[in-house]
């Protein structure tokens, strides 16, 4: 049996289904990823999951003990799972260090200060213990509402796109940061996130999620050499349909660009990336526009280019 598990979950908001059977099982320590656009139902997910959101069907465990939803349990949701999202709400009148303390108010005085004094470390907060919520940055409150959520040790930590107020850099750094911190202390990790690339700072084990369902699971290079969706695949890159061809679509990077052929087209844009160009190609059959990587940063707005590729990079693609 799993540590945490989640069994064929559903659930329907009066009669608009937001989760089809959900399953998912972790080991103790395990970090997932579930990547999914707005609105496919992953904070609907979460919620369940932390028993702070009562389920259509299906079940919720960690370990030996099923996760009571709020029709079943007076005060809803564990201090054993937690739930952070982007609207973290600090106590805006306490010090960093009254707000990481709150949750630990009824344990031992001794127990709770080593708890405080090691988040306050291992977050990176001790220079800020002192000051109030609205005098710290967007990073280092989301630094404290994490803290406060890893006050009580939480076995389950579930992410709700908790970083999207950063920027990438300040994300990504996070991210990275909060990994080690998970790793050393064996927290069971689910982050919710649209964006793949913040998913795969954390970890490589992926769900992808589109309308309440999981249309793929596996690991980054499975995922992006055989997506079965459009939308598993452009989570990697652009994708290009090929002309006159069923569901057919070539990654940017899976083109080449010669002086003869068949398949025609004009430059009419160019941007410099660190390791190409990115083109933009108008073909001249049907006017489309193409995607492709210019890695040579040969061609200029205004060429005329010819455009090649191998059949077995090729992706068939469903909608
Ligand atoms: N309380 C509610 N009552 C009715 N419908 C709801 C409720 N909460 C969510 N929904 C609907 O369920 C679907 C899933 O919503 P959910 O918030 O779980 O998606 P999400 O993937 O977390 O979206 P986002 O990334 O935008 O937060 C949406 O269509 C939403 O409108």
């Amino acid at each position: 049996m799993s540590y945490f598990s989640i069994r064929k979950v559903s659930k329907t908001y009066e009669l608009h289904p937001a989760l089809k059977e959900f399953s998912l099982a972790l080991e103790k320590g395990q970090f997932t990823a579930i990547v999914g656009e707005s609105g496919s139902g992953k904070s609907t997910l979460l919620r369940i999951m932390a028993g702070l959101e009562t389920q259509t069907s299906g079940e919720v465990w960690l370990n030996d003990r099923q996760i009571e939803n709020p029709k079943q349990k007076l005060v809803p949701g564990y201090d054993e799972i937690k739930l952070i999202h982007q609207d973290y709400h600090l106590q805006p009148n306490s010090t960093v260090e009254e707000n990481i303390s709150r949750p630990l108010l009824n344990y031992d005085k001794a127990y709770a200060r080593d708890r405080v004094d090691r988040l306050l470390f291992d977050l990176g907060l001790e220079g800020f213990k002192d000051r109030h919520p609205r005098q710290l940055s967007g990073g280092q409150q989301q630094k404290v509402a994490i803290a406060t959520a890893l006050a009580v040790e939480p076995d389950v930590l579930l992410l709700d796109e908790p970083f999207s107020s950063l920027d990438s850099i300040q994300k990504h750094r996070l991210i990275s940061e909060l990994k080690e911190l998970f790793l050393e202390l064996g927290t069971t990790v689910v982050f919710v996130t649209h964006d793949l690339d913040d998913a795969l700072r954390l970890t490589d084990n992926l769900i992808i999620f589109q309308k309440g369902k999981v249309v793929q699971k596996g690991g980054s290079q499975e995922l992006c050499e055989h997506p079965k969706t459009r939308y598993v695949a452009r989570l990697f890159s652009t994708i290009n349909l090929i002309p006159d061809r069923f569901n057919s679509y070539l990654r940017p990077s899976d083109v080449r660009l010669r002086t003869k052929g068949e398949l025609m087209g004009h430059v009419i844009d160019q941007r410099y990336l660190v390791h190409y160009n990115s083109l933009s190609i108008r073909l001249k059959n049907g006017g489309q526009v193409w995607e492709v990587d210019d890695p040579f940063r040969k061609y200029k707005i205004g060429d005329r280019v010819y455009l090649h590729f191998d059949e077995e990079k090729v992706l068939m693609l469903k909608s």
